[in-house]
């Protein structure tokens, strides 16, 4: 071995010193800003850098569990780019080497002991081929077992006698068994996923994706990479991450603090727009309508329906003179405004403004000295509110869905020629509520409400909104997520197959429409890291009846899988036990899903059978998932009871079933009394 070439030890050993001194650089760090004393001119500036350093130094504090770096690339710099260089460490004044980590860690000299994954010069990590080497020409990676660095495997990009092999790092990392939350990706994503992390703030994707590939671990590094390249902007505006459901949420909740971002806001659509308590549901046909983005014009109607014809003169009397603006003075005055395209609110804020302007414009010309004070003066003066408030009144989107839903005149007047008399008769309530309070408002009510306060009050954006299970929301919720998206860009993730709502949207470009970003870019990824083939094989069978364009997920995983396929004899919930303790016994987190209302059922059935079932969110080693909350999650052992009651369940029961089969990353036992859906026929063999 030659001296540029040290023996896999004294690399090891090297890699390990490296550690240890980037371990203590961040120590210092960290110190370094624990001992900076936040003083400012003024108290809330003092208090906002105090908040800042404490950010800071949480942010530095080590997690010796969490490697500091995970890969590390060489890259040759000026005459020697392009030479084949098989050394893998030692002084070479013509080679960069940049190791790379979930954070930036710096030395004494303020030189970068570790680079922040997301910096300019990772991509290389991330991106460079054999074909397209980006100047590399070591990327080596790190295995790690407690915090503590034990292996590492190189990749020599500009060595043409090397040949690809497959990182056994990298497959370990897919590999691992999945117990507790999601946690992030950073050592391992892959060229197709970072295309997309990577992409600018100005750009709108939209992920199309089957199973497992990744979309979700993709958006919120999308969302980490926009925080860290584009602090400032975002700082202002912020991110907000929406999600299906709070066991969705809770599943995700530790992949962005543990990238170091814990500003972020992480949603259900329900809790984006509820600003009154829901108390009911609608049958799916009413809230496919309520949901049809024709209810953004029936909602226009209804509010800007409150604005008057002017039919009056305006007088406004001031010390012993009475000023007067005619009727259609005041109807130019609303009719500008009208077309300004502001809000309802805007345009009754601005009409006493405008009106008072008429009232100086006529004191000027009769000699009278003005300034900006008396039009104010005026525009809030008694005579001018009590008109504004005849020609341009209040409204209040609350009660403005509360008259829709009750009032069958005013919906006909807002809905006449956008919905049909029959739409119209689906809508309304059969007991009209008497007040806002006591109104049975559902979920698809909140989101009309929405729309009708975006139509009274314009409000600006965050900077970037990341919206996962995107297929699932109904024009008028897309709408709700384009508005708090304002000017800013989105990350849209979803898969047409696993649309299970009534209203799931049927493609891409018309879910884009809904979201005002149809010139947003579509990607699709297919390379499949959760579920393993002998599951997406079968799952797949369901493709061509709930989604014939869609194709199934190319497994990347090593482990095949298995899948079991098991007709109870008479004692369902017993076979289900038997399974269950099966898996049980096996490394990993076991899921068993069921139809929503046997739940309580198979729950007990675990229970008696010396199981210890825990709900969604417990972390449990083993889970109940009801069908209609598993989207999103993961489990190694999947073991699901009876799919025709899952199907039976709801209009979209196949599809869910889907989801159901995908949440499996190592095995899928199905335990079944009644016949399995006739799309599932011809069952692979037992294993
Ligand atoms: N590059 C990667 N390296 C390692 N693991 C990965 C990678 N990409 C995805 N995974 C893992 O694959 C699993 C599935 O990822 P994720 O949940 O983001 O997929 P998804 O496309 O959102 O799936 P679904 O549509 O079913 O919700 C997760 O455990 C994730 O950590």
């Amino acid at each position: 071995m030659s001296a540029r070439t040290p023996s896999p030890d004294a690399t090891l050993q090297a890699e390990r010193d490296h550690l240890h001194r980037s371990r203590a650089d961040l120590r210092a760090m960290r110190e370094h800003t624990l001992s900076l004393t936040a003083q400012s001119g003024d108290h809330v500036s003092t208090e906002y850098l105090k908040a800042a350093l404490y950010r800071r130094a949480k942010a530095l504090e080590d997690d010796p569990s969490i490697p500091l770096f995970f890969g590390r690339i060489d890259r040759v710099t000026g005459d020697d780019a392009g030479v084949d260089v098989g050394a893998d460490t030692g002084h070479d004044d013509s080679r960069e080497t940049f190791h790379i980590g979930r954070r930036h860690v710096m030395d004494a000299d303020g030189d970068p002991m570790v680079v922040d994954w997301r910096a300019d010069v990772s991509r290389a990590f991330y991106r460079a081929t054999r074909q397209d080497p980006h100047g590399v020409v070591l990327r080596r990676r790190y295995g790690f077992a407690e915090g503590e660095l034990t292996s590492y495997e190189d990749e020599h990009l500009l060595d043409r006698t090397e040949s690809d092999v497959t990182s056994r790092i990298l497959t370990e990392e897919i590999e691992r068994p999945r117990v507790g939350p999601m946690r992030d990706i950073v050592a391992t994503i892959q060229p197709e996923q970072d295309e997309v992390v990577r992409a600018g703030l100005d750009t709108t994707v939209c992920v199309q994706g089957a199973p497992g590939t990744g979309k979700t671990a993709v958006g919120l590094h999308r969302a980490a990479y926009l925080l860290h390249t584009y602090r400032e902007r975002l700082a202002r505006t912020g991110v907000l991450v929406i999600g299906p459901n709070q066991a969705f949420l809770h599943y995700i909740e530790q992949v962005l603090p543990t990238l170091g971002e814990v500003d972020v806001r992480q949603v259900t659509v329900a809790e984006l727009v509820e600003r009154v308590p829901v108390r009911t549901g609608d049958p799916p046909d009413v809230a496919t309508l309520k949901g049809d983005a024709r209810m953004a014009q029936v909602l226009t109607r209804a509010v800007w329906s409150h604005l008057a014809e002017p039919d009056e003169t305006l007088y406004v009397p001031r010390g012993s003179r009475r000023w007067r603006v005619p009727v259609h003075e005041v109807a130019e005055s609303v009719a500008t405004l009208r077309a300004r395209g502001d809000g309802y609110a805007t345009g009754r804020a601005l009409l006493g403004q405008r009106l008072a302007h008429r009232v100086l414009l006529r004191m000027e010309a009769a000699g009278e000295v003005t300034d900006d004070r008396i039009q104010n003066t005026i525009a809030r003066s008694r005579p001018v509110k009590s008109y504004v408030d005849t020609v341009w009144p209040a409204v209040d989107p609350v009660r403005v869905v509360l008259r829709l839903l009750g009032d069958p005149e005013f919906l006909a007047s807002a809905a006449d020629g956008v919905l049909t008399p029959a739409e119209q008769a689906m809508l309304l309530w059969k007991r009209p509520a008497r007040g806002p309070k006591s109104a049975r408002w559902t979920h698809a009510d909140t989101v009309l409400i929405d729309e009708a306060a975006a139509i009274v009050e314009r409000s600006s954006g965050v900077g970037h909104v990341v919206l996962d299970e995107a297929q699932d929301l109904s024009p008028m919720e897309l709408r709700a997520v384009a508005r708090r998206a304002g000017a800013g860009s989105l990350t849209i993730l979803g898969d047409i197959a696993q649309g299970t709502t009534p209203w799931a949207t049927p493609s891409w470009p018309e879910a884009l429409l809904h979201l005002d970003r149809a010139e947003a870019h579509l990607e699709v990824l297919r390379n499949g890291y959760r579920v393993p083939a002998a599951v997406v094989d079968f799952a797949a069978r369901l493709l061509p009846t709930i989604a014939p364009d869609i194709e199934p997920p190319e497994a990347v995983r090593s482990n095949p899988g298995t899948l079991d396929v098991v007709e109870a004899d008479g004692d369902l919930l017993g076979a289900a036990a038997k399974h269950t303790a099966e898996a049980v016994g096996r490394d990993g987190s076991v899921g068993v899903v069921v139809a929503d209302a046997d739940a309580d059922t198979v729950a007990a059935g675990l229970a008696g059978a010396g199981l210890e079932p825990g709900r969604l969110g417990d972390d449990a080693p083993l889970t109940i998932v009801p069908a209609s909350m598993v989207k999103g999650l993961e489990y190694d052992h999947v073991v699901v009871v009876d799919p025709a009651r899952i199907v039976a369940a709801e209009t979209s029961g196949l599809r869910r079933l889907y989801v159901v089969l995908t949440r499996a990353v190592s095995s899928l036992v199905i335990v079944h009394a009644e016949p399995l859906p006739s799309e599932l026929d011809g069952v692979a063999a037992p294993r």
